[in-house]
């Protein structure tokens, strides 16, 4: 059995992983958590997926008592600027494609040649409406926007995010210094035995399994099943097991960014509900707009832009409030191990594996990591045939959003600069040509894409190839024989909805604010 766990770090990894495994297994396991005053953590990662609600909800934490401490904000889409030609823009929302006559709307956009000028997101989709008018998702009373889409609402169901088969129509942003504090608070409480300490030196026994670890003022500490969530240093996977780390960089080059933290007037400027990601010269800058301040960084490639030109270009992006705010440089290690779970160790969080922020997959990662830890969980005997089952849902997941992040560079318009050229030229991950020629010839829908659970959807494909300009080059045959007049009534259905839902949903600043109390 394992009696005990011990995790190292108290980023947003260990203190997820601490509230989870207590809200699952309670007393009956006790877990510390080791964390050092000194070290400090990434201090970045403020946009996640929609089912990170699965999180809460089985923390059982509903909205108004998390979301006010953490300045957090709703999410319902991506909004991709520049990635096409200058002045362009297109949202990839938390919402699928309708289906007319079997085919999507995407399809059927494609058909009609554009709509008359409409983007493919504004005429298939209602959510772009709502960003555009900076609307909150839900009613004041705390309905949501469209009841159909609502799926269980508040009720804890303790589902996990890869048996969700609903499409949730928002996500979070919330300040992630915060929401560690808020869980560290929740956990806590709630048993999790906090350490605040550094840990000197990791002891194996004789077989290299984690016997102990040494504090600088706690001294040893022991447990069964040791976490590791120290970030990209690795301490316990990578510098005391010595697991090799597998490096993206081939295809993903962006290995570094600069952050702020601008602060805002929301009531005056209102608050966008989406994170944007604005392509630059040499890598992408993202805005997240939270409830009274914006985070911004740039993501960049250190072989075509220093740090110095990064954090000029992200000072000059935001303009005369970035006047006297300290940046914060990171350097991104890109990758992941070869197994994250290796003899009585898992690494979760950075430390077990990251690709650059584009679609907001760290929190995500984290959280697939310690659902399937669950999932997986072993017993006495440390069954291989569980630990290997991990590390491939581990690795494909890793794997699955890699492909799809490469596809971001690959099909963007833009070739402007030698970054962006060079974008065109690189390798791509395994497997991943054949699919793109697949795409060439049609949109991907209930297949075609990356096989294995990595958390995104076709039509997710689907929206980057029409938005970055790279969709097949004619009309899918079939619907050169099928009747339009379902799929008429679908492009007029979204028009009336979206144009109702501006008039009655609130702005997500008065729905924020009324929540904040
Ligand atoms: C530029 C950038 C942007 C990002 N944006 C997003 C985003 O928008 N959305 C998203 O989902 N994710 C994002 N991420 C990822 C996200 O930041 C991380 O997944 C998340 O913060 C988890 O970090 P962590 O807890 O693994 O590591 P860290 O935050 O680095 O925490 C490491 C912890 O380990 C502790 N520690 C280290 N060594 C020791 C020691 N010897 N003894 C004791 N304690 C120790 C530290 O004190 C700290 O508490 C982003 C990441 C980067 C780099
Ligand atoms: N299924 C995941 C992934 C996802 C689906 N659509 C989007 C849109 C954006 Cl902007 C990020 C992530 C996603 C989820 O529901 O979050």
């Amino acid at each position: 059995m394992v009696n005990s766990v011990v995790i190292v770090g108290g980023g947003t990894a260990g203190w997820m992983t601490a509230t989870y495994l207590r809200a699952t297994f309670g007393d009956r396991l006790p877990v510390t958590l080791v964390e050092s005053a000194d070290v400090p953590t990434v201090g970045v990662g403020e946009a996640t997926f929609s089912t990170v609600r699965h999180f809460f909800d089985y923390l059982g934490l509903a909205e108004h008592e998390w979301m006010p401490s953490c300045n957090a904000s709703y999410k319902l889409a991506i909004r991709f600027e520049n990635w096409r030609g200058t002045g362009e823009h297109f949202y990839h929302p938390f919402e699928r494609l309708r289906v007319a006559d079997g085919f999507s709307l995407a399809d059927w956009w494609l058909k009609s040649g554009g709509r008359d000028g409409r983007r493919f997101d504004e005429a298939c989709y209602v959510l772009p409406a709502l960003c555009e008018a900076k609307r909150s998702p839900k009613h004041f009373d705390g309905e949501l926007f469209e009841r159909s889409l609502h799926d269980g609402g508040d009720r804890l169901r303790r589902t996990t995010m890869s048996q969700q088969d609903t499409q949730f129509p928002y996500a979070y942003h919330f300040d992630a210094a915060r929401l560690a504090t808020f869980l560290a608070d929740f956990g806590t409480r709630r048993g999790v035995r906090r350490v605040l300490d550094d840990v000197v030196e990791v002891r194996q026994d004789d077989r290299g399994w984690i016997s102990h670890l040494v504090t600088r003022e706690h001294g040893e500490i022991r447990g069964d099943l040791f976490i590791d969530c120290t970030g990209f240093r690795g301490l316990l996977l990578n510098k005391t097991l010595g697991e090799d780390f597998v490096s993206f960089q081939d295809v993903l080059p962006n290995d570094r960014a600069v952050a702020l933290r601008v602060p805002t007037d929301v009531e005056r400027e209102g608050m966008a509900p989406y994170t944007t990601a604005s392509a630059r010269d040499s890598g992408w800058i993202w805005t997240i707009p939270l409830f009274g301040r914006i985070g911004t960084g740039y993501v960049y490639s250190s072989q075509f832009c220093s740090p110095e030109e990064a954090e000029k270009e992200l000072r000059s992006f935001v303009g005369p409030r970035a006047e006297g705010l300290e940046a914060n440089h990171i350097r991104m290690r890109i990758g992941r191990n070869r197994r994250s779970w290796v003899k009585n160790c898992v690494a979760v969080g950075l430390s077990s594996g990251f690709v650059e922020p584009l679609e907001s997959t760290g929190i995500f990662f984290i959280q697939h990591g310690i659902e399937q830890l669950v999932k997986h969980f072993p017993g006495e005997d440390w069954d291989p045939a569980l630990v290997d089952a991990y590390n491939d849902r581990v690795a494909c997941c890793l794997e699955g959003v890699r492909e799809f992040l490469t596809l971001h560079y690959r099909a963007a318009a833009r070739a402007d600069t030698p970054y962006w050229k060079a974008a065109k030229e690189r390798a791509l991950p395994e497997g991943m040509a054949e699919r793109l020629r697949g795409w060439e010839a049609r949109l991907p829908d209930g297949g075609g894409v990356y096989p294995y659970y990595h958390g995104f959807d076709p039509y997710s494909y689907a929206v980057m190839l029409l938005g970055l300009g790279h969709h097949p080059a004619r009309v899918h045959p079939a619907l050169e024989l099928l009747d339009g007049a379902e799929a008429e009534r679908q492009f007029a259905d979204v028009r009336r909805q979206s144009e109702r839902l501006v008039a009655e949903l609130p702005a997500q600043h008065a729905y924020l604010a009324r929540l904040q109390g």
